[in-house]
Formats: C-alpha cells, sequence, structure tokens
C-alpha cells in the first residue's frame, strides 16, 4: 500500500448507493440570464464512485452547469435530484451540508490565513459546538477541535503539504493554492466532489500531481468527482464518462474513446460554425 495513504481515514458517506449507482441526475435544465442561454435544455447523470468531466469550448455553460448543481443558480426549468431527492431552489450552504463540495475557476481561499487554517474552515459544517463553547476553548468544544484538526492533518499528509502548513496561502505559488483549496473540499468530507478547472495555470508536473492527487481521492476516499477542464489529456486520462457541452447545449456524452471520435464534439472545438 501507499504509504502516503495508510493513515487515511476520510472516506465519503456511506449513502446507500452501490458503486455506478446514479447519484446526481440533471433533467432538462435550462438557464437564462436576460437575454443569454447559458443551458438549454441539458440531461445527463453523475454516477456514484466515477470521475464524470464537463467540457466545451469557452462559453459553453460549464461552470453555469456546476453552479446550478451546487444551487448557486436556480434554473428555469428542469430538475436536480441527488440521491433521489428532487430539488427546486437548493441553496450552496444545503447543497454542502448534504456532501456536495466544490472548488473555483479562481482560487478562492484565504490568503492571509495559513494553509492549516484555511483547510480548516472546511471543516465548519462539521462543527457541532456552539460558539460560546468554542471561544471558551475548554470541555466538549476543545475535544471537537482536537478532532477536526486530527482530520485536517491527515488532509495534509494526503495532500503532501506538511512542509507549508503554517504558510499563508498568499504567498503560496498557484499550483500549491490549487492543492489547498482541494485540501479545504475534502475537509468537507464530501460524496460528491466539484472541481472547476482544477490544473488551470498549471505547470506539467504540477498538472501530474494533481490529476494523481485527484486520483487517489477518487479510489481512496471513495468520493465521486465531477470536473470542468481544459487540458484535453488530462479529461481523457483520468474521466470515466466525459460530457461535452457547446452553446448551452450538450453535443456528446459518453467514455473518453466515444467522446474524442464524436464528429459534433471535433467541430465544436476546431470552431466549425453551427
Ligand atoms: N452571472 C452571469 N451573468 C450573465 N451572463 C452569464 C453569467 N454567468 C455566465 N454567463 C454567460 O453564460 C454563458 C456560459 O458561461 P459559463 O461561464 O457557464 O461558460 P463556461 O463554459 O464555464 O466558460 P469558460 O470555459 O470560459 O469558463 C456565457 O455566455 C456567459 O457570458
Amino acid at each position: 500500500m501507499n504509504a502516503r495513504i495508510k493513515h487515511v481515514e476520510l472516506r465519503a458517506g456511506d449513502d446507500g448507493l452501490a458503486p455506478g449507482e446514479v447519484m446526481l441526475k440533471v433533467e432538462n435544465v435550462s438557464l437564462s440570464f436576460g437575454g443569454v442561454k447559458a443551458i438549454s435544455d441539458i440531461s445527463f447523470d453523475i454516477r456514484k464512485g466515477e470521475i464524470r468531466a464537463i467540457i466545451g469550448p469557452n462559453g459553453a455553460g460549464k461552470t453555469s452547469m456546476l453552479n446550478v448543481i451546487n444551487g448557486f443558480y436556480h434554473p428555469q426549468e428542469g430538475v436536480i435530484t441527488f440521491r433521489g431527492e428532487g430539488r427546486s431552489r437548493m441553496q450552496p450552504h444545503q447543497a454542502a451540508a448534504s456532501g456536495i463540495a466544490r472548488t473555483f475557476q479562481n482560487v478562492a481561499l484565504f490568503k492571509g490565513m495559513s494553509t492549516l487554517d484555511n483547510i480548516m474552515s472546511g471543516r465548519t459544517l462539521k462543527m457541532h459546538k456552539n460558539f460560546f463553547w468554542q471561544m471558551l476553548h475548554v470541555g466538549p468544544a476543545r475535544n471537537e477541535e482536537i478532532e477536526h484538526r486530527l482530520k485536517v492533518e491527515e488532509i495534509i499528509d494526503f495532500l503532501e503539504i506538511q512542509h507549508i502548513r503554517k504558510t499563508p496561502v498568499g504567498k503560496l505559488p498557484y499550483g500549491l493554492q490549487k492543492r489547498v483549496e482541494l485540501g479545504r473540499a475534502l475537509a468537507m468530507e464530501p460524496d460528491l466532489l466539484l472541481l472547476d478547472e482544477p490544473m488551470a495555470g498549471m505547470n506539467l508536473e504540477e498538472k501530474e500531481d494533481m490529476s494523481r492527487f485527484i486520483l487517489d481521492v477518487n479510489n481512496q476516499m471513495g468520493t465521486t468527482i465531477a470536473l470542468i477542464e481544459h487540458d484535453m489529456g488530462v479529461v481523457m486520462d483520468i474521466s470515466d464518462r466525459v460530457v461535452v457541452l457547446d452553446y448551452g447545449r450538450k453535443i456528446g456524452d459518453g467514455p473518453p474513446d466515444e467522446v474524442k471520435n464524436n464528429q459534433d464534439v471535433i467541430d465544436a472545438y476546431l470552431g466549425v460554425s453551427h
């Protein structure tokens, strides 16, 4: 066994779904901003245990789709079903509480805070003791904090960022900031992890590291992952299935090899007019 993951106990919760069963379903979703139709009648699903990529040219509607999934945007039409439960107007904090975590296209961390504290902030939803106890720093709140810190240390080991645990994240190179942001999302122990361009702005080595961590999160923690990514090499390497959007419409959906040979997908990437 890989020494790096020997002590990791962080696992996605047991939600009663068997691997391969549909975890999240997007049905006939449409979303407009004024006159701009960002998403038009899109349907697809995400199955438990898979790495699902959402790809497409710039402006295709990928980030809007992720924002619909985690409740940041509410579609004018269509339904999102998570673990069999239909949700029309779910808020982001409700999505998070139900086991959906996400990272952002542009790193969204507390720049003046350390790696450790940023990842700790991902535990907020898991904290049960109230603010009064936390302020006193004694009794049950103290025990709870120790437990949270242990989880956070496991994540720090897992992501191999021990050497920067005390460093303010604003001082870190971009690739490491992205890794810390992944750590913060993992601190929520999500069942479904949404990653918005996890490799953006990275060099080749950083991309290889991030790919490895994503695969390890999926394999070792059992976390289902949906990711938006522009690097086709990475997408085709690590994804189980790929959904392709173009101008807000779905133009392809299937395993990487099938999607690669889909003529509509090839045309969209070559900029063939519609
Ligand atoms: N908050 C918003 N207000 C108005 N229009 C928006 C908003 N968010 C997205 N759009 C528009 O919706 C469309 C889809 O945008 P979206 O960001 O989802 O695409 P994307 O595929 O993620 O693009 P990229 O790869 O460039 O990040 C675009 O035309 C965009 O300008």
